[in-house]
């Protein structure tokens, strides 16, 4: 039998996300209090494992029926195996056990994957004992994975974050755009290629924190049917025209001094969190979008502060100070008319992802 010596575990808690909240598209996303776990056991007392890449993987929460337990397949794993080989090690520790509790819906804006690939970095990193990876250099692997900052950078610095990329060489730019197959390969059915991915350029992404009024809270008004990122960025156009990006820029320049204020102006917190760029055009795939948006403001709904699509929605993010079901059941009631049934949370912002050992 093992000794507690030779058994190591931790645990690393990484929370969901909002991005854009109107008129920051790819720019800025916003932790909140919704967090995907992984509980980690290495039993260092074994010497072979008869588990593919010496991992095994539980799951329980949001996806049970449909995510992979094969860590060659699933996407957390699959990152952290990515980190441990531009880092020169092929598998996990023998033996490793990933359980994996995940309360965040998939497809539904709210930084799922934006989690999983934060939370399966931070697995590489503590599974391979990889302790000189800063979070700064985290964020270059999410990067390489995830290729817009917003989700990512909030789910691993927590808070209101704006993030950026900095301008890289040619040849960085290069392997930044390396297809992502070639960064996660497809499953070799448990043999190992041998074959090294492209590690990530230094310093590709930054953020910058930005302050949070504490009276304000966001309810998340979750539809049950999911809207896959990458569908929600094929609608959205390839050019835009002029007075559609001013606008956009005149109002990302109010927001985040807008939710910083204590106490809040409604008024112009609404202002700030209009957007043109993308949530006109995700109305295809989300009816009712373009009515919640334009008809909730504090004038009609006492506590309101703005409404914005969550991410890629089809989550809805309400800002507020009071009234939450209130606001909650009236777009509920928006969404029904279109016979949409949703769920609803009230989130805080959250901190970054942690990890705590036993
Ligand atoms: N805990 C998880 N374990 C494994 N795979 C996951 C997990 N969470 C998300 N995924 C993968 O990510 C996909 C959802 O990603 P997608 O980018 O479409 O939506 P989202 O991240 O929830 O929304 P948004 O990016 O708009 O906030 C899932 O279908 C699944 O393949
Ligand atoms: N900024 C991204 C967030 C979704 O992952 C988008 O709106 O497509």
């Amino acid at each position: 039998m093992a000794s507690s010596q030779q058994i190591e575990k931790f645990v690393i808690k990484t929370p969901c996300s909002s991005a854009n909240i109107g008129p920051g598209f790819d720019v800025i996303g916003l932790a909140l209090s919704m967090y995907l776990e992984l509980h980690v056991t290495i039993d260092r007392s074994k010497t072979t494992s008869d588990k593919p890449l010496n991992c095994r993987i539980t799951y329980e929460g949001q996806g049970e029926e449909d995510i992979s337990l094969d860590p060659e397949v699933n996407l957390i794993t699959r990152v952290a195996l990515y980190v441990l080989r531009c880092n020169d090690q092929r598998s996990f520790p023998v033996e490793t056990h990933v359980h994996i509790k995940n309360p965040i819906p998939l497809g539904r804006g709210l930084g799922s994957s934006g989690a999983a690939v934060v939370a399966g970095v931070q697995l590489g990193k503590e599974v391979g004992g990889l302790h000189d990876l800063t979070p700064e250099r985290l964020f270059d692997y999410c990067l390489m994975i995830e290729r817009h900052p917003d989700n990512v950078g909030a789910a691993l610095f927590g808070g209101f974050v704006g993030t950026y990329l900095k301008p890289l060489t040619p040849e960085e730019t290069a392997r930044t755009e390396i297809p992502l197959s070639e960064v996660l390969p497809a499953p070799a059915g448990g043999v190992d290629t041998g074959v090294k991915p492209p590690s990530p350029p230094h310093g590709i992404g930054h953020h910058i924190k930005f302050p949070w009024a504490p009276e304000i809270k966001a309810v998340a008004i979750i539809p049950e049917f999911e809207v896959p990122t990458a569908k929600a960025r094929e609608v959205l156009p390839a050019e835009y025209p002029r007075a559609d990006v001013t606008f956009n820029l005149q109002r990302i320049a109010l927001l985040p001094v807008a939710l910083g204020q204590s106490p809040p102006d409604p008024e112009l917190i609404n202002l700030a969190m209009q957007d043109k760029l993308h949530q006109p055009y995700r109305q295809v795939l989300i009816p009712g979008l373009t009515k919640i948006v334009e008809s909730m403001t504090p004038a009609t709904q006492p506590g309101l502060l703005g409404v914005c699509l969550s991410g890629a929605g089809p989550t809805i993010l309400a800002l507020a100070t009071e009234n939450f079901e209130t606001i909650a059941q009236k777009i509920i009631e928006e969404f029904k008319s279109n016979n949409i049934v949703c769920r609803w949370e009230l989130l805080e912002p959250a901190d970054g992802t942690t990890v705590t050992r036993a």
